[in-house]
C-alpha cells in the first residue's frame, strides 16, 4: 500500500508532519510518498507561491524522517498537476493500491477537483481533521477513512500572514528553515 501526501507546501509546517506522522502510525503504508504540487490546481492565480526547489528543499528538511520519501513526481508531469494525472501514473509504476491523505478542508471542495469520481475509483480517502465540529457539507457523504486526531490550528496562510505582520513564525515550522522561509516571504 502507498499513501500519497500532496500540497502545495508554502511553505511546509509541523502540521503537516503531524498529520503524516498520525496516518503513517494508523495505515503503516510499505512507502510514503510527499508529493509537492508542481502546479496546484486551485491557486494557478496565486503569484506568492515559492519556486519549485526551494518547497523540495522545505519539505526535506520537514519530514527527514525514514518513513517519507519526497516526491518530484509532478515536475515531469503534464501541468496544471492533477492529482488524477499523479495517481495513474503511481499505479502504473508501482502496481499497488493508493491511499490519498488529504485535510478536512480539503474533502469540502474535493467535488471541484479534477474528475473527482474517477479519481475516488482509483484511491481509498484518507481525510484528517481540521474542523472542532462536523461542518454540514454533502462531501461527508463521499466514502473515506477519518483520522480522528488532534486538531493542528496551523496553516501556510497563516505563516505567510504572519511573517508579513513581523510575528514570529518559530515553532510551526522547522527551526532550520526559518531563516529561508523569512527571506521568501
Ligand atoms: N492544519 C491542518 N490540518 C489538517 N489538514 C491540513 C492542515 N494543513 C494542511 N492540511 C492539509 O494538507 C494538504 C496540503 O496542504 P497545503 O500545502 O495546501 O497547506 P495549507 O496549510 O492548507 O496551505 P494554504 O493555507 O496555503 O492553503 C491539504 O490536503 C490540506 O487540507
Ligand atoms: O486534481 C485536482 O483537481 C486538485 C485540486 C485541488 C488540489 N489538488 C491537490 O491537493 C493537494 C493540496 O492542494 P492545495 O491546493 O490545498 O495545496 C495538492 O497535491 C494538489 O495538487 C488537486
Amino acid at each position: 500500500m502507498i499513501v500519497i501526501f500532496g500540497g502545495t507546501f508554502n511553505p511546509p509546517h509541523i502540521g503537516h508532519r503531524i498529520i503524516a506522522e498520525y496516518a503513517y502510525d494508523y495505515l503503516k503504508p510499505d512507502k510514503f510518498l510527499i508529493i509537492p504540487a508542481y502546479t496546484p490546481p486551485h491557486k494557478l492565480e496565486n503569484s506568492d507561491i515559492a519556486n519549485y526547489d526551494k518547497r523540495i528543499e522545505w519539505c526535506k528538511n520537514t519530514f527527514p524522517s525514514e518513513r517519507f520519501e519526497i516526491s518530484r513526481i509532478e515536475e515531469k508531469l503534464d501541468k496544471p498537476s492533477y492529482t488524477l494525472q499523479t495517481v495513474k501514473f503511481l499505479k502504473e509504476k508501482y502496481n499497488d493500491e493508493i491511499y490519498l491523505l488529504i485535510g478536512e478542508d480539503s474533502l469540502i471542495s474535493f467535488h471541484t477537483w479534477y474528475k473527482w469520481k474517477e479519481l475516488l475509483k482509483n484511491v481509498t480517502l484518507v481525510v484528517y481533521k481540521r474542523f472542532s465540529e462536523k461542518l454540514k457539507f454533502e462531501n461527508y457523504n463521499i466514502e473515506h477513512i477519518f483520522l480522528d486526531s488532534p486538531i493542528i490550528e496551523i496553516s501556510s496562510t497563516n505563516i505567510r500572514e504572519r511573517i508579513r505582520k513581523k510575528l514570529s513564525i518559530y515553532g510551526m515550522v522547522s527551526d532550520s528553515i526559518v531563516d529561508d522561509i523569512l527571506k521568501t516571504f
